[in-house]
């Protein structure tokens, strides 16, 4: 009975829903039904296969990834970010034979990060309320690959610690060559040998994956590459990864 599920996924979601419909521009009820049948889409690619490569450019407002860069670059030439770690708080480990790119955390405030937290809170909702993952929050940050840099495979997070649940990274550059390299080279969730996906990181280009079981890695970039990376959370405060 689609119907009656699809009125309840709209009822409880009309703050959401009406963000992402004037989001994409449309604030009637075809805007909210596809926001819903899109949402669908991500919580089946998740609960299928565990991960979905996604083009979010027409579901971003106009000129959002555009901003997005523009923040990201100014943080780099401004010398703003800082070298990745790996874990957190007194556990992290900068070790730059796994991960040489510099990161910067978003905390929301400007315009382009609010519209871009909003929608992260679009999909927050709209996974919970199809998977029960109970994310109560997410975190992101900005992160820059200069040429050289990589990040070896890992998960971005260990089993059982109901920490980071689901991932997302979205890609900000224009023009990405096959000869730039940086390509996202995704494995099996059953078998960590297996590559199944290579994702070039084009502006607009974005996964989605179950953190704790997608094997990933970054291959060498060859030019500047800028990214988004967003966690949805299990936890309320941050308990190491
Ligand atoms: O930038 C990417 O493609 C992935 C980054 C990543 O795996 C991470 O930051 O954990
Ligand atoms: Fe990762």
């Amino acid at each position: 009975m689609p119907e009656p599920r699809l009125e309840g996924a709209t009822g409880r979601f009309d703050k959401v829903a009406g963000d992402t419909a004037s989001l994409a521009g449309k604030a009637d009820g075809a805007g909210v039904a596809a926001t819903d049948v899109w949402l669908d889409a991500l919580a089946d690619g998740l609960s299928q296969k565990a991960w979905i490569e996604l083009d979010l450019s027409a579901r971003l407002p106009v000129g959002l990834i555009e901003a997005l860069r523009n923040e990201v670059e100014i943080l780099d030439r401004t010398k703003a970010m800082e070298q990745a770690g790996i874990g957190r708080g007194t556990d992290l480990v900068k070790d730059r034979g796994v991960r040489r790119d510099r990161i910067a955390w978003m905390e929301g405030f400007t315009a382009p990060q609010a519209e871009l937290f909003s929608f992260f809170e679009m999909i927050r909702l709209g996974l919970n309320q199809r998977l029960f993952l109970g994310l109560k929050r997410y975190e992101a940050h900005y992160a820059t690959y200069q040429s050289g840099d990589f990040y070896r495979r890992h998960l971005d997070s260990f089993r059982g610690r109901a920490s980071r649940v689901v991932s997302l990274v979205l890609y900000l550059n224009e023009s990405w060559g096959l000869e730039d390299g940086g390509e996202l080279r995704v494995f099996d969730a059953m078998d960590q040998n297996q590559v199944v996906g290579l994702v070039r990181p084009e502006a607009g280009r974005a996964v989605l994956f179950l953190s704790e079981d997608v094997a990933h890695e970054v291959l060498p970039a060859k030019r500047t590459r800028y990214s988004i990376a967003c966690w949805f959370r299990q936890d309320e405060v941050p308990l190491p990864l």
